[in-house]
């Protein structure tokens, strides 16, 4: 077998080929493709190793083989003798980034500002696992010819799959994505289950195979419920270690506050969403600062807070789908990046960031056991600690216990998923997503 080229991304390294060709030649090309990894030249010069089929040694058991193997792609699977470069002297190890849906929308514009070194820096080499389906992997292929041609010195492997088991091995961040949409005739109850038992699946997964201090994050909807499911779902990963998605609620309600105030958006801080990534969200105004300053200071229309303001941050995925006709891909995508950078680079002094954490131990009076978006602060060291310094009145508290009790009926919903009982949906009737209005 010819390593995958620079020239023929032709479906000869699809996993199904590659499948084919194990069988019939009888080796273990699997060791052939991890010898044949980037990473594996990290080696002095002259003892590079050369990849070629007659390096493996021939097994005499045929073992059966999992027909939905994940395998490096293409011009990732080559070797070459980076010595010769002299950046990759200071670079840092290696990390592998897992990401599902990753043939979806939101990835289309993330993978590609994980592999330019935006994300993690200029730096840090990182291999990108990407999870798809049966029914993505030929666009999953796609995705990986155009990282491919897109030639970035910091991205040394891609593996394409359709197995978690495979695909979240060793992953240091597991990036969820892929997740069902809600389309018309579809209750969100239904969506609650369906998408719970690809986050349950998943949960488990990254339980068996992926990196101890792995940190997660769900983006595919409805995130939160998600996360608590995948993070019940493997129980030997710090449940601290789990996070949903509010940071787009986050930046769109800095977005909205600046255009009130007519300051740049810079000069929003200390910007929390409280609870659910649903039109039940709060975006808090009292913490919140603009230059420095409390918000209902500067924005003196406090009924233009608690009423447009609210009502806009809430809704501003379904009007964007109105006029998109689509929902917000490039923008979730900026907010994941904005979310990892917010965990490995310190919080800048005085400020925070949300993000939907394991409410456990929280010091607000939030209800335990939820995923629940709330103010954190980072060393930069991955991990993060809850905001102690927030002040509550009685509209933020009022507001707060309504997302907390949707979040509360979801969960009741998907217990079957959680291991606490039988599920009863008894969801409020206004319960939707940012997406739906
Ligand atoms: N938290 C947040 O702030 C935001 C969250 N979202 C959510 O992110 C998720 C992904 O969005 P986006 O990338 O735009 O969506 P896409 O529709 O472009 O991609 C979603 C991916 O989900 C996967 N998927 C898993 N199960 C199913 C299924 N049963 N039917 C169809 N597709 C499925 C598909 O990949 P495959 O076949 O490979 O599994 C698909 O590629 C959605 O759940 C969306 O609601 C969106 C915006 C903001
Ligand atoms: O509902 C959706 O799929 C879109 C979404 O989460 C958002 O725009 O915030």
């Amino acid at each position: 077998m010819a390593v995958a080229g620079l020239t023929s991304p032709s479906p000869a390294y699809s996993h199904r080929t590659t499948t084919r060709l194990r069988s019939s030649s009888q080796l273990s090309l699997s060791s052939t493709h991890l010898s044949c990894r980037l990473r594996r030249s990290f080696r002095p010069r002259n003892s590079s190793i050369t990849c070629s089929v007659n390096q493996v040694a021939p097994v005499s058991v045929q073992k059966p083989e999992p027909k939905d193997k994940s395998e490096c792609f293409g011009v990732f699977c080559q070797t070459y003798d980076l010595w010769a470069e002299e950046e990759t002297r200071s670079w840092k190890k290696l990390i592998n980034i897992a990401v599902s849906g990753a043939a979806g929308m939101i990835s289309n514009h993330l993978l590609f500002k994980l592999a330019s070194g935006e994300v993690f820096g200029p730096d840090q080499p990182i291999a990108l696992k990407l999870l798809g389906s049966e029914r993505s992997i030929q666009a999953l292929e796609g995705v990986a010819m155009e990282l491919e041609d897109s030639l970035y010195p910091l991205l040394r492997e891609v593996s394409i799959g359709i197995n978690p088991y495979e695909v979240f091995e060793d992953a240091e961040w597991a990036l969820l994505i892929g997740a069902k949409p809600r389309g018309p005739g579809l209750e969100r109850a239904d969506l609650l289950d369906i998408n719970g038992q690809i986050f349950s699946e998943q949960g488990k997964a990254l339980n068996a195979v992926a990196s101890r201090n792995v940190k997660v994050i769900v983006v595919g909807n409805p995130c939160n419920t998600n996360a608590l499911i995948c993070l019940k779902n493997a129980p030997n990963i710090p449940a601290k270690n789990f996070h949903a998605l509010t940071r787009l609620d986050e930046n769109r309600a800095k977005c909205q506050l600046a255009l009130k105030a007519g300051v740049f958006y810079d000069k929003v801080s200390n910007m929390t969403i409280w609870g659910n990534h649903s039109t039940t969200q709060v975006p808090d105004f009292l913490n919140a600062r603009i230059n420095g300053l409390p918000v209902k200071e500067v924005i003196k229309d406090h009924k233009w807070l608690e009423e447009e303001f609210t009502e806009k941050v809430q809704k501003r995925g379904g009007v964007l789908i109105q006029k998109w006709g689509r929902s917000s891909a490039a923008s979730t995508a900026v907010s994941i990046v904005d979310a990892i950078k917010s965990l490995i680079t310190p919080t800048p002094e005085g400020d925070w960031f949300s993000s939907g954490v394991y409410s456990n131990g929280n010091q607000y009076g939030i209800a335990e056991g939820l995923v629940f978006s709330m103010p954190c602060r980072s060393k930069g060291d991955g991990d993060y600690e809850l905001v102690k310094d927030v002040i509550f009145d009685d509209y933020l508290l009022k507001k707060i216990t309504k997302t907390e009790a949707e979040l509360l009926a979801e969960k009741r919903c998907v217990a079957h998923l959680t291991g606490e009982g039988i599920a009863f949906c008894d969801l409020p009737e206004d319960t939707m997503l940012p997406g739906e209005m």
